[in-house]
């Protein structure tokens, strides 16, 4: 399976430019879907500000591919107004973006279509050894397949030859198996880099560091220690555009199979013993396998699943879900909170809550860790427990929420303070994208941040209960108005133990 084919890291050597952290170098990458949302939005944009950062050279080629009959000329036009509207205008330069349109070229191309002639784009490809060359697969997941097949045929697969597949990996535990054996049949695992944007966000990675780099951390992060995790993902956007795929997908395939099970195995895996690909990822599939199988009485009581009605979102009126879809029937839920126990010695008893929805109060990615209370009273005031809270986005950063006296009593009165690191305040530093690093990372053929097939398997393996739950109605859904915390129902799911959900302006 996946573990034995895994993980052959390419050496330095073996990719052209020697030092890819700091110095330019060439590569060959060819967008598939060049025309979409994704890549003129994100792939485009990340490209340049590397390239403005002096990482990527000018024999590099970028190609982009899919069925609108475009010249390159066409599609540099195209690309030049998604860098003006995409990049952020302060770090749009617009010498530096002619320049980095020269890298750009365009080849019309059906995926589905194997046979066509793929002369152009072979031509661009350069075969000097050890040339990193990628294929990005940006369109829908029904042709990932077809396209590794068609790049097989016509073929273009090098030693040095990567392909990225974005999410979804399929839509349930089979069809990510028939994608991953579909790939696989002409990729080795160590040539297949599933792009989680997640793990490409600094302050995802930066758990690691507050964990592992942190003993005084460490020691604490366990069931004597933690009452019970939160990880929130709210955004206040609708479905926008996306209407037609969203509807197939939800809250749990779009954002908790993928996203929030990484950050969940990033806050529950145990100490690996480096961080690389192979260990990093078979601690992550640990604790994916450790979670909890859902029971249908575990569905009907631990999962809550809801739809946005119309309402107001930062002071603007928007419909609900229903209206932003153009056939207006639907049971998908934009909403989702769900508790998950992990199954280990380290969270024996602690809760994993996890929400996200769409069109709420707020856009705000959280993870929050609740300590346990004081065990015995010394004071008046019952202290408050007190909670990490790691901020993902906005406002990056951490606030670990502490009991004090409160100065302005004469008595020991308890009141929370907090301290409180911004990481823009502390490093002064842009907050890159996170598919710059991501896209660099899957060019110089490093995994770390990329996701192993038997981790999407996990994934779905415990998914795919509540999905066919929520299918049969054991968990009715409910509806909550746009601009809202979502449903009360998801209170009552902490209220069982006493717990409240703590939203950013209440949690430090
Ligand atoms: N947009 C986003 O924010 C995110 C997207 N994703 C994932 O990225 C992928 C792309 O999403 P997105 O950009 O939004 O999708 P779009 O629908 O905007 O783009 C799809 C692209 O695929 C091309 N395409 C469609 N059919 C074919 C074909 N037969 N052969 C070659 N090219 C084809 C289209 O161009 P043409 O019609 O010219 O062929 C277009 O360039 C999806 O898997 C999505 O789930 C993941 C996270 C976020
Ligand atoms: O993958 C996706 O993620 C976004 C949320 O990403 P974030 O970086 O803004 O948290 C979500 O809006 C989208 O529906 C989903 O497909």
């Amino acid at each position: 399976m996946a573990e034995n084919r895994e993980n052959i890291r390419l050496s330095a050597e073996e990719i052209s430019g020697g030092d890819q952290e700091s110095s330019p170098f060439g590569f060959d990458f060819v967008i598939v879907g060049a025309t979409g949302d994704l890549t003129m939005r994100k792939l485009l944009p990340a490209f340049y500000e590397r390239f403005r950062g002096d990482q990527i050279d000018g024999t590099t080629k970028i190609i982009g591919t899919a069925r609108s009959p475009l010249s390159s000329e066409e599609y540099r036009t195209k690309a030049a107004e998604a860098l003006k509207a995409f990049v952020a205008a302060e770090t749009y330069d617009a010498s530096k973006a002619e320049a980095f349109l020269r890298l750009l070229h365009y080849v019309p191309l059906d995926m589905t279509e194997q046979n066509a002639d793929w002369s152009a784009l072979s031509s661009l490809l350069k075969t000097e050894k050890g040339r990193p060359r990628v294929f990005y697969l940006a369109t829908a997941p029904k042709l990932y397949v077809p396209t590794a097949d068609a790049i097989a045929h016509n073929s273009l697969i090098t030693d040095t030859t990567r392909i990225v597949l974005e999410k979804p990996i399929g839509t349930d535990l089979a069809s990510a198996t028939a994608i991953n054996d579909g790939v696989g049949q002409h990729f080795r695992e160590n040539q297949i880099f599933r792009i989680d944007h997640y793990l490409g966000k600094q302050t995802v990675q930066n758990i690691l560091a507050l964990r592992f780099a942190n003993p005084i951390i460490e020691r604490i992060w366990n069931a004597d220690s933690i009452a019970h995790v939160q990880i929130t993902a709210s955004e206040t956007v609708g479905v926008g555009q996306r209407g037609s795929y969203y509807d197939t997908a939800g809250a749990l395939r779009d954002m908790v199979q993928n996203h929030l099970l990484q950050v969940l195995s990033f806050v529950a895996m145990e100490p690996p013993t480096a961080i690389a690909p192979t260990v990093l990822r078979d601690e992550k599939l640990k604790i994916l396998r450790a979670l909890r199988p859902m029971t249908d009485d575990m569905i009907r009581t631990d999962t809550v699943r809801a739809q946005y009605a119309a309402g107001e979102v930062d002071g603007t009126t928007v419909g609900s879900y229903l209206d932003d879809l153009e056939d207006g029937e639907s049971t998908t839920e934009t909403y989702l909170a769900i508790r998950a126990e992990i199954r280990t010695a380290r969270w024996a008893g602690v809760p994993f809550y996890i929400r996200t929805g769409k069109r709420l109060a707020q856009k705000e990615t959280t993870v929050i860790v609740q300590f346990r209370p004081q065990p015995w009273a010394i004071f008046p005031d019952k202290p408050e427990p007190g909670r990490l809270v790691i901020r993902i986005q906005p406002n990056e950063g951490i606030s670990l929420s502490l009991s004090s006296k409160d100065p302005s009593t004469e008595q020991f009165c308890l009141r929370e303070a907090s301290l409180d690191v911004s990481y823009e305040k502390a490093f002064n530093t842009r907050y890159p994208d996170s598919y710059e690093d991501l896209l660099m990372a899957a060019v110089r053929g490093d995994q770390v941040s990329f996701i192993r097939r038997d981790e999407v398997e996990a994934s779905w393996h415990w998914v795919e209960p509540i999905l066919n739950g929520w299918a049969a109605n054991i968990r009715p859904l409910e509806t909550y108005p746009a601009g809202s915390r979502g449903p009360k129902s998801a209170d009552d799911l902490l209220a069982r133990n006493d717990f409240v959900w703590k939203e950013l302006t209440d949690a430090c």
